[in-house]
Parts: structure tokens; sequence; C-alpha cells
């Protein structure tokens, strides 16, 4: 299938005509494509996830390979990379290799598989990295994230281990020590409102102590879901230091604040828990100035029994992939350049997927792409996303930017806002 896209506007850029031909960008022409009126349009590289939890295996009552891709298809995503704290976890070739066969199958995105860094997450004993590298699934980020690689003889031994293959270790950082009971952020709002707080040290603490270990052995360190301003000083610290560090951003700590918490609603609750507008505003700064890389989702589905229910018994986490552009869009405005870079470039660059994130002015590059209606409102409704679960924090907003199609190797996986097939 052969598509033309009239009068696209790639990265904000002036109306022109693009080819999708044989899943490559082409600069040739073909009278039998089939033309899509893209005025006002706007195309963007195909967002890459570096960090999303599909529940599968074990949880496919809070979402499945197949209806997590079309959530990312929907978002305007055309590769996630998902997590290992899956049941069994994915800390074997045959876990990673099951899972990037359901994503084949499921064919909306490019699923690919993380592996753990310890046998059942447990922080105890090293999983089969080597295996799972050289597996089908050709895994390169490895992470325990939902808890954090606490042992720092562990964290050093994975970090060495990885860098045969050039892989990288995404930690999730929590002083666990810090932060047991915690409920939501250490501050005034915890306080008045009697819940046990996470403290920012408990984060910073395990940022710093990894670039110190990633600078000491010369490996490739990411930083899951920062979200502290004390972090992005460590971070911008050892960036200036030349340590080979990279870090993400989520779109819910990028708007939302602890504030939220004084309703007691447990949509709101999630790790690391959202924090000051303080920390807001530095967050904002560093995925202006690129200490921090990459927009990543953390999209955490879970079932109705496991969040609408008490606070302190509801699990931690939101969902992320059909809302990150349109949030970012209006946290930031339509800074093209900066959403191609943060959503699709530096990810694709971090999880090595080498066919994403590329230039769609190039004649041969992967037809890896989504069209935004940058001008289209649209209200948020659980009950209408593709996600298995509900639990977004943005019910009943109003959005900025609608995902109108979305093409993986020239194949369309969206088209009309609505996923194909
Ligand atoms: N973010 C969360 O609050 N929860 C995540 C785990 C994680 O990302 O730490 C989950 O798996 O539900
Ligand atoms: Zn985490
Ligand atoms: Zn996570």
């Amino acid at each position: 299938m052969a598509y033309l896209l009239k009068g696209v506007s790639i990265l904000g850029g002036s109306p022109t005509d693009l080819l999708i031909h044989d899943g490559v960008i082409s600069d040739k022409t073909d009278g039998n494509a089939e033309v899509i009126d893209a005025h006002g349009l706007v195309a963007l590289p195909g967002l890459v996830d570096v960090h999303t939890h599909l529940r599968e295996p074990g949880r496919e009552d809070a979402e499945t390979v197949q209806t997590g891709s079309r959530a990312a298809a929907l978002g305007g995503y055309t590769a996630v990379c998902a997590m290992a704290n899956t049941s069994p976890v994915a800390d074997t070739a045959g876990v990673v290799e099951q899972v990037w066969r359901l994503g084949r199958e499921a064919g909306l995105v490019d699923v690919q598989p993380i592996g753990a860094v310890t046998v059942g997450l447990a922080g105890k004993q090293m999983a089969e990295l080597g295996a799972m590298a050289t597996s089908a699934a050709r895994v390169r980020i490895f992470s325990d994230d939902g808890f954090c690689v606490a042992d720092p003889k562990m964290m050093r031994r994975a970090l060495e281990y990885v860098k045969a293959f050039d892989g990288v270790i995404a930690q999730h950082a929590e002083e666990h020590r810090l932060t047991e009971g915690a409920q939501m952020h250490e501050g005034e709002v915890s306080t008045r409102l009697g819940l046990t707080g996470w403290p920012a040290v408990a984060e910073e603490a395990i940022i710093a102590r990894d670039v110190l270990l990633a600078e000491h052995v010369g490996s490739r360190l990411h930083v899951c879901h920062v979200s502290t301003a004390g972090s992005v000083e460590v971070l911008r610290q050892a960036k200036a230091r030349g340590v080979r560090v990279t870090a993400e951003v989520t779109p819910h700590h990028l708007l939302l604040t602890d504030e939220k918490a004084s309703g007691y609603d447990p949509v709101f609750k999630v790790n690391p828990p959202l924090r000051t507008a303080e920390d807001v505003a530095a967050l904002r700064q560093a995925l202006l100035d690129g200490v921090i890389d990459v927009v990543a989702t953390d999209h955490a589905p879970h079932a109705v029994q496991d969040k609408e229910c008490e606070w302190a018994y509801a699990r931690p986490g939101m969902l992320g992939l059909e809302t990150a552009l349109p949030i970012l869009l209006s946290v930031f405005g339509e800074k093209w350049d900066l959403i191609a870079d943060r959503m699709s470039v530096a990810p694709a660059r971090i999880a090595g997927l080498a066919g994403h994130g590329g230039d769609l002015t190039r004649a041969g590059t992967p037809a890896n792409l989504t069209l935004v209606d940058p001008s289209a409102r649209w209200v948020v409704d659980p009950g209408q996303l593709a996600s298995r679960s509900r639990n977004t924090p943005y019910a009943g907003m109003t959005l900025p930017g609608r995902i109108v199609a979305t093409f993986l190797r020239g194949e369309a996986t969206v088209l009309d806002g609505k996923v194909v097939k």
C-alpha cells in the first residue's frame, strides 16, 4: 500500500506532499497511492516510549500486548518498550521472546521487551542478561522497574555486564528504606492529609549513587521517571562531567502536583509520587535544556478493583499512552522540534531502535510516523480509551491535539483516529 499525504506539515514546516511507498519515505511519484488530505496536519516521526507496562503475561485483565498496542498506535506511537514487571517476570529469554512475539502478532507498534536486571525483580541474583540480549527479542534495556536495584554491588555488576552489547540499565530510583509505607510526596500536603510521605531525597540519593557508579565503570545508565528538582541538579552535574546518563520524565510529572492527592482519589496515586509546583517547573526546564532526554509515559494500567478503592490499598500508576502527546502540547505549545526529539528521536536512540525516530524529509527513511491535528480539542473519557484499564488522571479534561493517523513501516495502524484492523 502506498499513501500520498497532501499538504502535510513536517514538524510544523510549510505544507508539502509526502509519499509513503514500500514502507519508506519516497521522493518518487505513485499514481496509485491512496491520497490523504493532510492540510493542517503535522507529521512527526512515530513516537517511541521507553517505559510502558503492558501487563502481559499475568495481568491480562488490566492490559494485554494487543490492547496496549492499540492504545499506543492511537497515541501516535510506533514503538514501545515493555517493562519487565509482569507475571512471570521478564527475566529469561523465553519470556522476552513471548512478549516480542505477541507484539509482532498484534502488529500495531514495535513491542521491544525490557529485561529484568535480577531474577524475579528480587534484587538478589542477576538475571540472564546475555541470553535476553542474544534472544530473538534482542533486549538492550534492562530494568527492575517497580523496584530499585538497591544493592550497589548488583548495580555495578549489571552496569558492567551490559557494556558488552551496548545495553543500558534503566533504574527506578527509590531508596526503599526511606519510602516504607509511603503514600505520596513528603511535604506540606502529606502533612495536612496525614499520609506517609516519600521524600525527594529517596529518589535523589539513588540517582547520585548511580551516576557515580556509571562514571566509575564507564557504562550507560538511564534514570526512569525523574520527579524532583534535586534529581535534575544531580543529572545536570553528572552530564556536565560527561557521565553516560540519560533520563526520562513522564507527562504526569510535567503537569500534575501533589495537591491532586487532596481529594484522596487513588487515580492520582503513582510512583514516584506527584511532586510540588517547583518540581514541575524544574522538570519542564530540564526537558527544554536537554538535561532530561526524553518523555516516557510509564503507562501503568490497573484493573478497577486495584485502583477504585481506598487510597492506601490502591496500586500506584496511571495510564499515559493515549494522552502523552496532547499533554506535551498543552504544557509546551506547538514546539514540534522539541516534541519530535524528546518523544521519538532521543528515545529511539536510547532504546537502540534504528528504524524509528528517522528524518521524514529524507527519502529512504522507514515510514514510521504519525499525523496530528493540532487544532482539534477533545475531552478525555476513560470509557472511550483503547486501554483495557481506565485509570487516567485526565478524565473530563479538554486536551489539544488529536492523532489522526499512524503508520508503521508504511502500513496504516490508525486512520481517521481509529485503529486499522
Ligand atoms: N509507576 C507506578 O506507579 N507503577 C508502575 C511501576 C513503576 O513504574 O514503578 C506499575 O507497574 O504499576
Ligand atoms: Zn518505576
Ligand atoms: Zn514503570
